[in-house]
């Protein structure tokens, strides 16, 4: 059974095509990377599954739910409980510690303060981000470790990375990398990476590429 299932989605902007009959489908515990030149739509096609903007075709079931059908206060609610999204530079708040940064995002979904903070302790500890520092302190690496906790705490059905390598030094893709490809299995999430790093793009059960607005598989399952 998919978690995450894209079906024949479009999407255009001015006249041009970005997503033109994309398709993925993918179980919890599995991941997928998604590359493709600058400008083809990659970061669009997440916006669309974290339903910030909606296709103009096509399905996008999260957790079971067509969100493309859903209203505003709706989508937010689902969006909350079911995904977790990783950016390029991490996008933290760095008048906030680490934990309360993995906290907010817990507290959002309506989580009681202890129990976010627990949660958001045990997952920093999990991934191996020291919490006594300063956000504002952390390296780019600890940074995207950050994101990913807060990104988990919701314990999300599907998680999402945009570029979440790209600010980083080679030894740090490597350990971010790492980190972010065992999620799916440790977490029990699906997983979608969008990146320009084929090195990266390699650890994903389903490789894809987005041509001319569909998602065209590269390797087969491992
Ligand atoms: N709301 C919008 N209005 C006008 N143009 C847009 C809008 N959103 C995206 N675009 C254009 O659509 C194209 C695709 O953008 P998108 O960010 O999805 O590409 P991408 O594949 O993620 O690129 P990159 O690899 O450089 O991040 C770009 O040319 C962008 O300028």
């Amino acid at each position: 059974m998919p978690v995450l299932d894209v079906s024949d989605i479009a999407y255009s902007v001015a006249d041009r095509a970005l997503l033109s009959g994309a398709g993925l489908s993918l179980p919890s515990g599995s991941s997928a990377s998604v590359m493709g030149p600058s400008g083809s739509g990659k970061s669009t096609l997440l916006m669309c599954l974290l339903g910030l903007i909606r296709p103009m075709a096509g399905t996008i079931t999260i957790a079971g739910t067509d969100i493309t059908g859903l209203s505003a206060k709706a989508l937010t609610a689902h969006r909350r409980k079911h995904m977790g999204m990783v950016f390029q530079f991490g996008e933290l708040l760095p008048e906030l510690t680490p934990v309360e940064n993995v906290m907010l995002a817990a507290l959002l979904s309506g989580e009681a303060a202890d129990a976010a903070r627990d949660r958001a302790e045990s997952l920093l500890a999990e991934l191996n981000v020291s919490t006594s520092a300063a956000t504002g302190a952390l390296s780019g690496g600890e940074r995207q470790r950050v994101a990913v906790a807060r990104a988990l705490v919701n314990e999300p059905t599907v998680l999402l990375a945009d570029e979440p390598t790209g600010s980083l030094d080679s030894e740090q893709r490597e350990a971010v990398a790492n980190l972010l490809f065992a999620m799916p299995r440790s977490h029990g999430c699906a997983l979608v990476v969008v990146t320009h790093d084929a090195g990266v793009a390699a650890r994903a059960d389903v490789q894809l590429r987005l041509v001319d607005g569909r998602l065209i598989r590269v390797e087969g399952l491992r």
